[in-house]
């Protein structure tokens, strides 16, 4: 793994951002893996900056997200797809045909996992897979007891994450319980992954992600078997201030 150190969320965003640009202009269709929560907002805010500055082109990109909960429709500010709508794709010239996010309101959820992994395997997968970690070291939702052998799946969301995402919503029992997410073995078939780690509640998962052991009792340690990853962490994060 290798570690870029920074000093806090806004030199994380602005590092992140410049990674992901420089691949864009490297590789124009790029199949990019997107995040949400509060991690990437700064890194989507410094991309929208950077296209309508020095228009970096989104038209051949294609975008996978993480997760979508399950039960909320797009038009639910509190789903992905509305996350991702407002803080990213409406704002850049990537074509809507291009962005995936798993559909939260289907009568099928399962049917719905099978539709998403088809459709990762149809487009060769994930170049770059941009991944934010819970304290509980669950990467997309995959949650702790996560196979690391799972493909895209419905998941029970535990009550700390449950509780850590109470606070983008107005009541919060209107959490959903559960989630649709990409497996851990779908997020390791990205060719390339960058975790941005930020802030003193993440400092104990960034620990265990580097000196615990593998298991999947802490879902994020399976990174350490990929051979393609980069973590940017600030100060905090990293124990120093
Ligand atoms: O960035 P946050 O809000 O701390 O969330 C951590 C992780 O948990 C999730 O909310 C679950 O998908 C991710 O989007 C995020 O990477």
């Amino acid at each position: 793994m290798n570690i870029v150190k920074v000093k806090d969320y806004d030199e994380m965003s602005k590092k992140a951002a410049a990674f992901i640009i420089e691949k864009i202009h490297r590789n124009p269709n790029l199949n990019l893996g997107l995040a949400t929560g509060g991690t990437p907002v700064g890194l989507y805010n410094y991309l929208v900056k950077d296209h309508q500055k020095n228009g970096t082109s989104y038209k051949h990109v294609t975008s996978f997200n993480l997760d979508e909960y399950i039960g909320l429709s797009s038009e639910n500010p509190n789903s992905y797809r509305y996350f991702m709508d407002k803080h990213l794709f409406n704002q850049i010239d990537i074509p809507k045909s291009h962005t995936h996010v798993p559909l939260g309101d289907t009568d099928d959820p399962k049917q719905q996992c099978q539709e998403y992994e088809n459709l990762l395997t149809e487009h060769g997968g994930v170049d770059l897979q941009i991944l934010g970690i819970g304290s509980n070291g669950h990467i997309g939702f995959n949650e702790p007891g996560t196979s690391f052998q799972s493909t895209t799946h419905i998941i029970e969301l535990t009550p700390s994450t449950r509780e850590a995402n109470a606070r983008f919503f107005d009541d919060p029992n209107e959490v959903p319980t559960h989630a649709i997410t990409m497996g851990i073995a779908s997020i390791m078939r990205s060719k390339e992954i960058l975790l941005l780690i930020s802030g003193k509640s993440k400092k104990e998962a960034l620990t265990q992600l580097l000196q615990g052991e593998l298991s999947e009792n802490f879902p994020a340690s399976v990174l350490q078997a990929h051979p393609s990853v980069t973590v940017i962490a600030d100060d905090e994060a990293l124990g120093k201030s």
